[in-house]
This record gives C-alpha cells, structure tokens and sequence, in this order.
C-alpha cells in the first residue's frame, strides 16, 4: 500500500503544525518521521491515521483519496509510546481483541481467530506468554504484544509513535533491531516517528527530516547523513563541527584568512562555513599545511571509541574529534597536549552562517 501525501496543511489554532507537505512513502517500505520536539511529525502520523482531519491537502492511500475517509475505514493498525493494552485482558485476548469485535460475517470463527493469534505471538515471539495479563510482562514485551495486536486485523498500513520511547536504552536498541528484521519479514508499509536520529538510522528504508513542520530532507539514511541538504539536517543527524571556511575555484579553505585579499575578482572568496563530523578529523603532532592549532582539554573512553574535546585559538566553539582506541593508543596523547588537527573531508554551505 503506497501513501501520498499532497500539500497537507494543518492549523491548530493560528499555529500551522503541518505546512503544506508533500509525500510519498512506497508500499511496503519503514519510513522514519525523524525530527526535533514540535516539529509536526505526530502531527502528521495522525493526519495520515485520519485521527486528525487535514486544513487542506489530500492522502491517498494505493491512488485512493481517502482524506475524508473515517480512522475505522482506513484499515490502519497502531502502536503507541505507551502500552495500551487492556490490563484485564490476557496477552491472548489482547491479540485477539480487533479480531472479536468485528462484525459478525467478518468476524473469523474461534478456531481461525486461535490460528491467527498463535501465528502472531510466534512472530514477535512471546507466544510463551499467552495466558499472561500485561502486568506480568516487561516493558519492551508489552510493546512487541502492542504490535502483534496492531497486526492482528492485518492493517494495510502500520503507524508507530515514538513506539519504544518510554524503554530503557538497551531494551530500546534490542527492539529496533527487532523491528527491522520483523518488517524484512512482513513487508507491511510502515511510518514511525522518532526524535532519535541513532533508530531512524538504524531501522528506516527512508528518513524524512522534519523541522517547523515542513519536510528539510526526505531520502535513504545513506542519503540523509552522508548528504544532508541543509545545516539544520546536518546538525540534526549527529555531532558536527563547524569551521569558517571560504570557497574560491571549488576548493575549501577552512579557517582561511578572512582578511585574505583576492588578486582579481575571479579571485573572490565566497563565506561560508565547513561542517565536519568527529570521526572525519586526523589528529596530528606536527603542523601541516591547512591544519589547526589546537588543545586537547578532554578525553572520554565510551567503549572502543575515544571522544576527544579540543580548543582551537580561532573558535569559542569545542571541537569534537572521534578516534578508535588503536589510533589513540598509537598517537599517545594526554591532556593539555597541543595537537593539530586537519579535516579529511568537510561539507561546506556557503553564506554568512548561523
Ligand atoms: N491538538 C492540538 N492543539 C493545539 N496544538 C497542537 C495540538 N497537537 C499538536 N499541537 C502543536 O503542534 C506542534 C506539532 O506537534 P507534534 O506533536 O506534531 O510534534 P512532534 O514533532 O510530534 O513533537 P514531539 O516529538 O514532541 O511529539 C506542536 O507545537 C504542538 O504543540
């Protein structure tokens, strides 16, 4: 099932929370609505739901309008942030609960209805805990069990809100994996919402970066974090650096100058500023051309990288390095060390910056 959306727009109030969005997620694809606090993404989960209705803009589900269709008719499954699971319920009764209040001649008979439960709890593999009522599960089984219940009236499209932002982070990790080879097996066209740039890039087919409630990137994690469009998707996905820089011919001058007089006007230097992240710096002990001064101030072990905070004469700004343990065993460095540092590779977005 393919999702469109087209310029949807949705006010609350004179607040616009979705500004005139276009869409398009292909079936059976696990698109991430990945954005900061606000920015509109539950917003349009639930336009997309028809929880909510749209100012203006159309949805279309496989070239069907169904904007003005009810939530009931959309054949939507969900998974929320909190376990909505009936407490008086068992874990089976829950699973099969969207199954037994159909109509009766869509209602599968008891026996199917079993079928269909089992067959569910093996996939999200708890079918151990059948007889179990939701108190007597963790956390991140409930969830699994909100998913199977999601699952159970074969939804044609499957909608998760930030559905393991209330686990540990552990238990969180273990989940998204899980979701992702669960999708690999059901092939169910998929839209969550994450604040979490770690799980979208991990679990989705396709990142949409949401920011003020427009899209700022849409594409492949790949895509998105290796070629964001814009500073904001790039400071979004990750820790960055930023260094002035100055463009001239096609070539990068970070920190260059700024005083530095062009020969001609062909010459120009046009502002900008580099964007760097941690892991794409070299740290060095002699000083090279195009490197910078700097003071190593911090060094953090977090497993086997090692995060390194530095402070350059020409930035108020910390600069971040990453290393792996070998290559900060081999550069044999201590704090209050003066080093130098020199970018491998930077993307730069011209203009006066931030
Ligand atoms: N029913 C409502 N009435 C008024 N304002 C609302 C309503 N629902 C959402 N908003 C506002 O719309 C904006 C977008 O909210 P939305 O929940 O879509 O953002 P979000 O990106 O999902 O954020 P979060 O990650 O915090 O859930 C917010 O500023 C929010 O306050």
């Amino acid at each position: 099932m393919s999702i469109q959306v087209e310029q949807v727009r949705k006010n609350f109030g004179d607040f616009v929370a979705v500004d005139n969005v276009n869409l398009s997620i292909n079936s059976g694809e696990l698109t991430a609505l990945l954005g900061p606090s606000g920015s509109g993404k539950t917003t349009l989960l639930r336009l997309i739901a028809g929880l909510e209705q749209t100012d203006s803009g159309r949805i279309i589900f496989h070239g069907e309008d169904i904007s003005h269709q009810h939530v009931s008719e959309r054949g939507v499954g969900f998974v929320f942030q909190h376990y909505a699971l009936f407490k008086n319920m068992t874990v089976f009764e829950n699973v099969a609960f969207g199954l037994t209040v159909k109509p009766r001649k869509f209602r599968p008979n008891a026996a199917e209805i079993k079928k269909r439960v089992d067959r569910l709890l093996q996939l999200v593999q708890l079918d151990w805990t059948a007889d179990r009522y939701p108190s007597q599960l963790s956390g991140g089984q409930r969830q699994r069990i909100a998913l199977a219940r999601a699952l159970a009236v074969e939804p044609k499209v499957l909608l998760l809100d930030e559905p393991f932002g209330a686990l540990d982070a552990k238990v969180r990790a273990e989940l998204r994996r899980w979701l992702r080879r669960l999708h690999d097996e059901i092939h169910v066209t998929s839209v969550f919402v994450t604040h979490d740039q770690e799980e979208a890039l991990e679990v989705a087919d396709r990142i949409v970066v949401m920011n003020k409630g427009r899209i700022e990137q849409d594409g492949t994690p790949e895509e998105v974090y290796d070629n964001p469009a814009n500073p904001f998707v790039y400071e979004f996905l990750g820790t960055v650096n930023l260094f002035h820089a100055r463009v001239r011919h096609g070539d990068t001058l970070i920190n260059a100058d700024t005083q530095d007089k062009p020969a001609s006007a062909e010459e120009v230097a046009l502002p900008g500023f580099a964007y760097v992240r941690p892991h794409e710096i070299d740290v060095l002990h002699q000083a090279e051309e195009d490197a910078i001064a700097a003071t190593l101030e911090l060094i953090t072990v977090v497993g086997p990288t090692v995060r390194l905070e530095l402070q350059t004469a020409i930035s108020d700004r910390v600069v971040h390095v990453e290393l792996n343990k070998e290559q900060f065993k081999k550069l044999g460095l201590a704090a209050a060390q003066q080093v130098f540092l020199k970018p491998r590779y930077s993307r730069v977005f011209l203009g006066e910056g931030i």
